[in-house]
């Protein structure tokens, strides 16, 4: 549905070479991205400021032709079948509204219905799906300019999906919203993705949303992939492992061994012992400590993928 072949794109910029004087630099943003994201994947395509993210989503929508390298999607190629691929797709970049800044919301979904020609019946569907979901009903009256960034992040959504694509490209869809608003497009993501025939690419700095929304999860560093697979993946190949933190009435005898897991902080005088679990299950590991000692609660600890992903950045 997706691919990517050896996608690069160059940008020249001119950089301070001297007191005056500015000489012209070729910065690869994408530098040989090949990927196949088949129908129905959610992917997260993640990386620090400058990786080329948004790079690659504009060669991908059309916005942006790329320097070498080939890009398809649904087999048309972006830059010169831009319009057919615009019925086909639906976009949504933080920065770029396809919103009409003066007029209500409602009014900007009408407009949509008659620029992508949706029949009245089926945009009445998946406006009310939008409504009920994404709760528009409070704003839908509102000017666009006059709505808060979630509203419109909400409004932009819906806007995106109107005409019924079967791909979503969404470019930071989650940056700076409030708490209501964030879980509002999460649970809304996630539910869009569940039904199964919807193809997802989102890039996030946020880890909660790969968390909550992705199977798949790229990481671009430098304008190459430097991770491909599932959340659990890396967290295998970093070594990442959960842990289990209990709090104990005694601290444990010295030289303590807990098998399928190894002792590391110990806190409160020895009353919180934290054990990373290397292969042991949770409960095997909590019934060879009640065994032995007074167990007052304890606690399992999934590995955090902001660490994870931290350590990815700065080994790439
Ligand atoms: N129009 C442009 N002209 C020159 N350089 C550009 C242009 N657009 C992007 N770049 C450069 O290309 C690189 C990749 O930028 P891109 O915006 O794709 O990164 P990103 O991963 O989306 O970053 P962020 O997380 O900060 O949004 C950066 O070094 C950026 O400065």
């Amino acid at each position: 549905m997706i691919k990517m072949q050896e996608l690069r794109k160059d940008f020249t910029v001119r950089v301070k070479a001297g007191r005056l004087r500015r000489e012209k630099r070729t910065v690869a943003a994408v530098d040989g991205v090949s990927l196949t994201v088949e129908p129905g994947e959610m992917v997260g395509y993640i990386g620090p400021n400058g990786a080329g993210k948004s790079t690659t989503l504009k060669m991908l929508t059309g916005v942006l032709a790329p320097t070498s390298g080939e890009v398809s999607v649904f087999g048309l190629t972006p830059v010169p079948q831009r319009t057919r691929l615009a019925l086909r797709i639906g976009v949504v970049f933080g920065q770029r509204s396809q919103l009409w800044w003066d007029l209500p919301l409602h009014e900007s979904f009408r407009l949509l219905r008659h620029i992508y020609r949706v029949p009245p019946a089926e945009h009445e569907a998946r406006l009310r799906r939008c409504r009920e979901l994404l709760d528009l009903d409070g704003f839908l009256d509102t000017p666009v300019r006059q709505l808060s960034l979630g509203q419109r992040m909400r409004g932009e959504i819906t806007a995106a999906l109107l005409h019924g694509p079967k791909v979503l490209f969404l470019d930071e869809p989650t940056i700076g919203l409030d708490v209501v608003s964030k879980q509002a497009v999460r649970s809304f993501l996630a539910e869009l993705g569940a039904s199964g025939d919807m193809t997802l690419v989102l890039t996030t700095h946020d880890l909660a949303d790969i968390e909550r929304l992705c199977d798949r999860l790229v990481v671009i560093d430098h304008g190459r992939v430097v991770h491909d697979g599932t959340i659990e993946a890396l967290h295998a190949r970093y070594g990442s492992r959960r842990s289990l933190v209990v709090d104990l009435d005694e601290p444990l005898p010295p030289g303590f061994a807990l098998p399928g897991a190894s002792m590391g902080a110990v806190e409160a005088d020895g009353h919180r012992v934290t054990f990373a679990l290397d292969g042991s299950s949770a409960g095997a590991a909590v019934a060879g400590l009640v065994a032995v000692a007074s167990v007052r609660d304890l606690s399992v600890v999934e590995p955090d993928i902001e660490d994870v992903v931290a350590r990815l950045y700065q080994a790439g």
